[in-house]
């Protein structure tokens, strides 16, 4: 039940094996960086801990011997219901970081999401996928021409759609972070921003602007009530990332305006049954279920367990859209459950990470590859041979005390 994508590497057969192989690589400000929660990281945990609420209910006697995980997104064939999530500056983990990551994907036949805070710039990656599909995830800045730039970069090397990251209107407290007062190393920069040949279509220095449109600002707040300055100087990801002002009305309509038709719009970092109402008013084409990976509000409940509501608010709309989930996604039975209790797909954070750190694009693919494997292993004996039919009677759920119940 293998393929022979990739060959397997004895010294690591799972996820969890692939973080200590990865802890050793990595220097102790980028694995702190990747591995942290917010706060106390109950989240972070509970996260993984929750899928073991779920027990799987097999089926048997089902002829499996041909099993198709595959399933359509963004117009694509991918391998399984499972992409990479986009997370920020891969240089740190790996050299050829995002460049790594993307070969990784075209060779898994997995969908990327790249981070606007990429160490490389979107076009080489978009140029390592070639027709492969990525998505760039976004954080919509407060100053909109850095981001009206970006859109259209993203349009015009083609991907296939943007995910705005709404659970980050501000940055949630990670404390090795601020004990080892994280930085970029100087050799490594957010290689999407901050170049001096940034300019508007009509040749305007985007600096420019932006300074001219500061002092308007300026002038205005002399006689209007006080307003918020926006953050001014280099983007980085403390100053620029979170947006206190981001809200439905204005930024959902305006990023349409932008992106579609050539770019559909996600929203990335829904939680509720009631904001998952809104994105389907506001017409937004994919939801993603996630709580950043806990590294934003400590407390927030586990992403599988947020799932149902979501799922269930968005399915009593006449316009069904799809519902991904990301968060805590560490074995392929893991991927199963998540489908079973709804979700169309499942992306993954850390584990990518980690594979990049232990070997780069090889250590990618190994990781995509035990996932896979993993999963394809989880449908047989399950008695599931195509994605389609995963449902939730394939499930039961477990109370501390050991009660299980239907779903
Ligand atoms: C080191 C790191 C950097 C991240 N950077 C971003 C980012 O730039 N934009 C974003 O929307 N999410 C970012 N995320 C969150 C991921 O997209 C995703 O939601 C999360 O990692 C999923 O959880 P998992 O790591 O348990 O799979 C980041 C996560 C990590 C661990
Ligand atoms: C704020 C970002 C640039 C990175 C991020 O989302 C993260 O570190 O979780």
């Amino acid at each position: 039940m293998t393929n022979s994508k990739t060959p397997h590497d004895l010294n690591c057969l799972t996820i969890s094996e692939l973080e200590k192989l990865a802890a050793d690589r990595m220097d102790k400000q980028t694995r702190d960086y990747y591995n942290e929660g917010a706060d106390s990281g109950s989240t972070l945990a509970e996260n993984i801990a929750a899928y073991q609420k779920y027990r799987i209910r097999p089926r048997v006697l089902r002829d499996i011997s041909s099993i198709d995980t595959s399933v359509n997104i963004f117009g694509h064939r991918n391998s399984i219901p499972l992409g990479v999530a986009p997370t920020a500056m891969q240089c740190l983990a790996h050299d050829d970081g995002e460049l790594a990551t993307a070969r990784a994907c075209k060779q898994m036949g997995v969908v990327m999401g790249l981070s606007s805070f990429s160490t490389t710039s979107l076009e080489d990656v978009k140029g390592a996928l070639g027709e492969h599909p990525g998505a760039l995830q976004l954080y919509l800045f407060e100053e909109r021409e850095h981001s009206r730039k970006l859109i259209q970069r993203a349009k015009k090397a083609g991907y296939k759609a943007v995910m705005l990251t709404v659970d980050t209107p501000v940055l949630g407290r990670r404390n090795l972070e601020i004990r080892n007062q994280f930085k970029l190393p100087s050799h490594l920069k957010v290689a999407n921003f901050n170049r001096d040949d940034d300019d508007d279509d009509q040749g305007v220095k985007i600096k420019d602007k932006i300074a001219s449109t500061n002092e308007g600002r300026k002038r205005s707040s002399e006689t209007e009530s006080p307003k918020r300055t926006p953050p001014t100087g280099p983007i980085t990801f403390h100053t620029h990332a979170p947006n206190p002002t981001l809200n439905w009305e204005r930024d959902i309509t305006w990023l349409q305006s932008q992106c579609h038709p050539e770019m559909q719009v996600w929203v990335k970092g829904i939680a509720t049954a009631e904001d998952a109402l809104l994105a389907c008013h506001h017409g937004v084409d994919g939801i993603i279920v996630s709580n950043h990976g806990g590294r934003q509000l400590n407390g927030a409940l586990a992403t599988i367990d947020a799932l149902p509501e979501v799922v269930e608010a968005v399915r009593s709309q006449s316009k069904n859209i799809p519902v991904h989930i990301d968060g805590g996604v560490r074995h392929g039975t893991d991927v199963f459950k998540a489908l079973a209790l709804g979700a169309d797909f499942v992306w993954v954070g850390r584990p990518v990470l980690w594979g990049l750190a232990y070997k780069g694009q090889e250590g990618v693919e190994l990781a995509l590859k035990l996932l896979e494997d993993e999963f394809r292993l989880c449908m047989g004996l399950a008695g599931v041979t195509r994605v389609e039919d995963i449902g939730k009677e394939y499930l039961v759920k477990m109370d501390r005390s050991g009660f299980v119940s239907r779903l």
